[in-house]
């Protein structure tokens, strides 16, 4: 297990085995395996896989049986692509994602969305679990990704680093609005119909390869940048699926605060992390089903 486990995430050494042919393979092998056709794709952050349980009818499959997939090696990422109903939409979900400090280039982190993308989703909703870095953020609250800083790309490690295949995308291409605006907006008139508008945050999110947490002297250069959330994930989704034209939603759940000073006791572990993603799923699970309802029902006028 152990030495399939190794060849899994070593996936022969270069994100350039997800070819077109082998991605298209991917998505080929999961559609004659289900009968649904989503166009929403999810990705469920640490402590918020439980939003895949929500789903209804559903079609799943462990990430070791699906063809040229890595394993998910994290606690809290249990390992599964799910397909079924949210509100009676069908989404695809990533029950646990692939993150860079597991041992995995980033084009392979951001692999499933590629596979979502030939798979016919059109939209990628996008969770994780970050730090706040703002300091008038609170432990619980969700944050809207406005934008992000790529600070791994600035050190030339980017998702599409490599060949261009055009059948996914142009070799260049600007990131402005990114985060679609009208789905934040409405996003903000959803937080204020179930009641969780002051817990509601819209910010700037970059991610960090870990799996250490921040040193303090970090934090404050990163607040100081205009970072309001500090994660490990997300942003190489999203390059992904910005480049294959999908429109783009993404929240942080503020799971602890940076360790902003020296005389703090740092607090955070992953444990805690995964446990307020916990307390949180009736809330998330309801926000998230009626943006997926809203971008349904908008694709259809
Ligand atoms: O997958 P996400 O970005 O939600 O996971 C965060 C970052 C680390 O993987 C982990 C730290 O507890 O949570
Ligand atoms: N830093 C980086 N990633 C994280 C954090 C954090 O404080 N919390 C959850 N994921």
């Amino acid at each position: 297990m152990a030495a399939f486990i190794e060849s899994k995430q070593s996936g022969g050494g270069s994100s350039r085995m997800y070819t077109y042919d082998t991605l298209q393979e991917i998505a080929t092998y999961l559609l004659e395996r289900t009968e649904l056709r989503p166009k929403v794709g999810i990705i469920c952050g640490s402590g918020l896989g439980t939003l895949a349980e929500q789903l209804t009818d559903v079609d799943s499959f462990d990430y070791e049986t699906i063809p040229h997939f890595p394993v998910s090696t994290v606690a809290g990422h249990v390992g599964r692509l799910v397909f079924g109903y949210l509100a009676g939409v069908p989404v695809m979900c990533m029950q646990g994602r692939f993150h860079h400090y597991e041992g995995y280039p980033l084009a392979k982190c951001a692999m499933p969305v590629r596979v979502m993308h030939l798979i016919g989703c059109t939209h990628l909703i996008a969770t994780n679990a970050a730090g706040g870095a703002n300091p008038k953020y609170r432990v619980g609250d969700i944050m809207l990704i406005k934008d992000h800083i790529n600070l791994m790309g600035f050190a030339g490690n980017n998702p599409l680093q490599g060949p261009n295949d055009e059948r996914f995308g142009p070799r260049f291409f600007g990131m402005a609005n990114t985060y679609d605006p009208k789905l934040n907006q409405q996003a903000k008139v959803i937080a204020r119909q179930i009641g969780i508008e002051n817990e509601l945050r819209e910010g700037v999110y970059t991610c960090l390869g870990g799996p250490n947490f921040e040193t303090v002297a970090e934090v404050k250069m990163l607040s100081m940048l205009g970072v309001d959330a500090i994660g490990m994930s997300t942003v190489h989704e999203i390059i992904t699926a910005r480049h294959c034209g999908m429109t783009c939603f993404a929240f942080s759940l503020i799971t602890n605060m940076c360790t902003m000073s020296y005389e703090e006791e740092e607090e955070h572990c992953h444990d805690s992390i995964v446990g307020v993603g916990k307390n949180r799923e009736k809330t998330l699970g309801e926000f998230v089903s009626r943006i997926v309802k809203h971008i349904h029902y908008e694709a259809k006028k």
